[in-house]
C-alpha cells in the first residue's frame, strides 16, 4: 500500500544538484551505519505490524520522529509481537493525554524498548538511541538511567563498583537517576547542603537533607521511575567538610517500588515541556548506606574515616562534562528534525502569489522563507559537524585522563561548556524560527515542532545554565589571554590568540574566500576575548577585587565564550566540508552552505565584525 509523494515535494527533490546518499552516509558515519539505522525501524515495525508497506513504515518512522504520524492519523496495528506484554493496539498520540496518561504511555513504550534492546543485543550506543527514539520520541522516563546514571558509575566508580553495579543498570534490575540539584542550588555546587556524614562505628554514611532548600529537586526519573540514585552530597568525616562526593543511594524497594525508610520522594509537578519525564524531589531523613556505597574511583573514605582526596577535585564533575558533550551533539540533530519538517512543509504549502494572476506559489519560493529555512539547514549541519570535530578533542582528552594525565581537563571543560551553551541557544532559536515558518500549522502539536521546542529548550538550562557555562569557558579563555599577553606557550586550541591577524584578501566584488571567512571569525574571537580581558584588568585597575572585576567584565566574558564557539564551529564546518572526500557537486553545495552559515553569522553579529574591520 504505497503512498504517493506530494508532486511539489517530488519536484523539489528531483531538482537536487547532488546525490543525497553521499551526504546521508557522511552524516550517519558511513553506509553500514546508515544501513543499520534504516534496518532497525523496518525490522521492528515488520515485527510489530502485518499490513504496512516499507514506505509507510519509513513514513511512520519519520513521522514518529516528528509526530507527523499523529497528524496523518497513522496507527500501528500491533500483531504477533515478540514482547507479549506490549498489549497496546498502537501508538496513541500523547498530545491529548493528561500528564499521568502521557507518562504511562511513554513508560510502556520505554519498557518495551528496554526489553527489545536486550533481546536484540543492540550493543552500539547510537543504535540503542535510534531504536528508543522510534518508540519514545519525546522525553524518555529512562533518560537519566541511560546517560548520567550509567556514566557516573563508569567514571566515578572503582572497578569493583563498576562490576557490581553496571550489570544491574544494564539489565534494568535497578532504574537510576543522577540527583545533584537541590531546591536552593542548581548552579552553585559548593552551596549544596545535603550531607553524607561518616559513622566510623558502623562504617556507614548518614545521608540527610537538613533544610527545605537542601531537598533534591529536578532530577529526572526521581518522581516515579527510579529506585536508585547516584546522589551528590557534601562528605563530612572526622568533623571535616570534604566537598561534593557521589553515592549509590537506594530510594525505593526493588519489589514494591515503595520509598524506603527515611526517604520522601515525589514528582515536582507540571513543566514547560518534558511532560513525560518525571522530574522529582527527594528528602532524606538520616538514611544510612554502607561505606562501600561512596563512588571511590578518585576520592576515598577509609574504614577509620580518613578521607583520601582525589588528584583533582574537579574529577567528580566528569559526568556533567560527559553529558554536556551529548547535549552538544543532539542539539544539531534536534534542529535538523525541525528544519526538515519546516522545509518539507514549505515545499507542499502553496500560499499567495509572486506574480499577480500567476497562481499561488510554494512558500519555499519566497526569498524570506528561504532565508528562514536555509540558514537553519546550514546551522544544523554546522552544529552536527562541529560536534564531530569536538569529539576528536574530547576522545583524546578522555583517553589521556583514563591514564591519569589531566592536562587537557581545563580545555575539555571550556570546550564542552562553551559549545553546550552556543549549540543549545542556536538550536532553541532555530527550532522556534522553523515553527514560525510553518504559519498556523507550525503551532499545531501534530506538526511535531512545538514539542521539540518545549522539550529541548530546557537544554539551555540543565547540565549547566548557559550563561554560567559561558563564564566557565571564559575562565580558561581569559587565562590563555593572560598567557598570550606574556608571550607564553598556549594550548593548541587557543594559539590563535597569538597568531590571528586580519589579512583578508577578498574584496567585496568577488566570491568570498573560505580561508578569509575562517580568518575573520578567528580575528573576531581573538578581539572579543582580548577586550573581555582588558575590561577585567580595567576593573582591577579601578581597585575592584578579582571577583568584583570578574562580575564587572562578565557580559563581555560571555560574549568571548560565544565568539570562541562560533569560530570553532565555522572552522570545523569549512575544514570538514573541504576534507570529507565528497564528489564535486556535493562539496560545492556544502561549501555554499558553509558560506551561507558564516555570512549569515556575520550579519547577525555585524557589530563585532564591523568593529574589527
Ligand atoms: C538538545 C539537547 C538534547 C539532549 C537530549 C538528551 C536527553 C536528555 C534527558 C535528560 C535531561 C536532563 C538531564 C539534566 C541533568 C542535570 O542538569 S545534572 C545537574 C547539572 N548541574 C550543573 O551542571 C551544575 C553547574 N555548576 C557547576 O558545574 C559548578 O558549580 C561551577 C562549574 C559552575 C562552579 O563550580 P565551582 O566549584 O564553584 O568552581 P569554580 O570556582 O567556578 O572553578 C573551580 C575550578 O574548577 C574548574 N571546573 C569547574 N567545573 C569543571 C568541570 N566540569 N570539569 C573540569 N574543571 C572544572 C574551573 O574551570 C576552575 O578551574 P580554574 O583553573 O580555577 O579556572
Ligand atoms: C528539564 C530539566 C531537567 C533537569 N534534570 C536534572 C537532573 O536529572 N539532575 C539534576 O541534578 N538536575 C537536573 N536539572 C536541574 C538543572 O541542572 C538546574 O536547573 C541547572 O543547573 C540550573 O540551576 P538553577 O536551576 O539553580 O538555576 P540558577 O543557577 O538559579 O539560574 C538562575 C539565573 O541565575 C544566573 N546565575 C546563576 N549563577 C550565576 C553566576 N555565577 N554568574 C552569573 N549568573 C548566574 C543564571 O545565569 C540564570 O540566569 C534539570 C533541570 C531541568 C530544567
Amino acid at each position: 500500500m504505497g503512498k504517493s509523494v506530494n508532486p511539489d515535494l517530488a519536484k523539489a527533490r528531483s531538482q537536487a544538484t547532488f546525490d543525497p546518499a553521499n551526504l546521508t552516509n557522511y552524516l550517519y558515519g558511513g553506509p553500514e551505519k546508515l544501513r543499520r539505522k534504516r534496518y532497525l525501524p523496518a525490522f521492528v515495525f515488520k515485527e510489530l505490524c502485518t499490513e504496512m508497506s516499507l514506505t509507510d513504515l519509513c513514513l511512520i518512522f519519520l513521522g514518529l520522529l516528528t509526530h507527523v504520524s499523529d497528524y496523518l492519523g497513522l496507527t500501528l496495528s500491533i500483531e504477533n509481537m515478540a514482547a507479549k506484554e506490549y498489549k497496546e493496539e498502537g501508538f496513541k498520540s500523547t498530545d491529548d493525554m493528561s500528564r499521568e496518561e502521557a507518562y504511562e504511555e511513554s513508560m510502556r513504550r520505554a519498557v518495551y524498548t528496554n526489553k527489545r534492546v536486550l533481546q536484540l543485543n543492540l550493543q552500539d550506543q547510537e543504535e540503542q538511541y535510534y531504536f528508543r527514539e522510534i518508540f519514545v520520541p519525546g522525553a524518555n522516563p529512562f533518560a537519566l538511567h541511560y546517560v548520567m546514571f550509567k556514566d557516573a558509575i563508569n567514571t566515578q566508580g572503582t572497578e569493583d563498583q563498576i562490576q557490581k553495579w553496571l550489570p544491574l543498570a544494564e539489565t534494568y534490575a535497578v532504574t537510576g537517576t543522577y540527583a545533584q540539584t537541590e531546591l536552593g542550588h542548581g548552579t552553585f555546587l559548593r552551596g549544596l547542603e545535603t550531607t553524607a556524614e561518616y559513622d566510623v562505628q558502623r562504617e556507614e554514611f548518614i545521608l540527610n537533607t537538613p533544610t527545605i532548600t537542601s531537598s533534591k529537586f529536578w532530577p529526572g526519573a526521581l518522581g516515579k521511575t527510579a529506585n536508585v540514585a547516584i546522589l551528590n552530597a557534601k562528605l563530612i568525616t572526622k568533623g571535616r567538610n570534604c566537598g561534593m562526593q557521589s553515592f549509590w543511594v537506594p530510594l525505593r524497594h526493588l519489589e514494591t517500588h515503595q520509598p524506603l525508610p527515611g526517604i520522601t520522594v515525589g514528582d515536582i509537578g507540571p513543566k514547560f515541556g518534558y511532560h513525560t519525564s518525571d522530574n522529582g524531589f527527594l528528602q532524606l531523613n538520616r538514611v544510612r548506606i554502607p561505606r562501600e556505597n561512596m563512588l571511590m574511583r578518585y576520592s576515598k573514605v577509609l574504614q577509620d574515616g580518613t578521607f583520601v582526596p582525589p588528584e583533582n577535585d574537579r574529577l567528580v564533575y566528569v559526568p556533567m562534562t560527559q553529558f554536556r558533550f551529548v547535549v552538544i551533539g543532539r542539539s544539531g540533530w534536534t534542529l535538523a528534525k525541525a528544519v526538515t519538517v519546516a522545509t518539507r512543509y514549505s515545499a507542499v504549502r502553496r500560499q499567495s502569489e509572486i506574480t499577480p494572476g500567476g497562481g499561488e506559489v510554494q512558500i519555499l519560493d519566497f526569498q524570506t522563507q528561504q532565508h528562514k529555512l536555509f540558514t537553519q539547514i546550514a546551522s544544523a549541519y554546522a552544529m552536527i559537524i562541529a560536534a564531530k570535530a569536538a569529539k576528536d578533542l574530547y576522545d583524546s582528552a578522555f583517553s589521556k585522563m583514563e591514564k591519569g594525565n589531566l592536562e587537557d581537563l581545563p580545555m575539555l571543560h571550556a570546550l564542552t561548556s562553551s559549545m553546550k551553551a552556543f549549540n543549545t541557544w542556536e538550536m532553541a532559536t532555530g527550532v522556534e524560527q522553523c515553527r514560525m515558518a510553518c504559519g498556523g500549522h507550525g503551532y499545531l502539536l501534530a506538526s511535531g515542532i512545538p514539542q521539540m521546542y518545549t522539550d529541548m529548550v530546557s537544554a539551555c538550562t540543565y547540565e549547566g545554565e548557559n550563561t554560567v557555562m559561558c563564564l566557565q569557558a571564559a575562565r580558561f579563555l581569559n587565562k590563555c589571554q593572560e598567557a598570550a599577553n606574556k608571550g607564553e606557550r598556549l594550548p593548541q586550541l587557543t594559539r590563535f590568540l597569538q597568531t590571528s591577524r586580519l589579512n583578508i584578501s577578498s574584496s567585496l566584488d568577488q566570491d568570498v574566500d573560505l580561508n578569509d571567512i575562517i580568518a575573520a571569525y578567528e580575528f573576531r574571537a581573538a578581539t572579543v576575548i582580548s577586550e573581555a580581558n582588558a575590561r577585567l584588568n580595567a576593573g582591577l585597575a579601578m581597585g575592584k577585587s578579582q571577583s568584583e572585576a570578574w562580575n564587572y567584565a562578565s557580559q563581555l566574558l560571555v560574549k568571548a565564550a560565544l565568539a570562541f564557539s562560533h569560530w570553532f564551529t565555522v572552522r570545523a564546518l569549512i575544514e570538514n566540508m573541504r576534507g570529507a572526500g565528497f564528489d564535486n557537486s556535493t562539496e560545492t553545495l556544502l561549501l555554499q552552505l558553509a558560506k551561507l552559515y558564516a555570512l549569515d553569522g556575520m550579519l547577525r553579529y555585524s557589530g563585532d565584525f564591523r568593529k574589527v574591520g
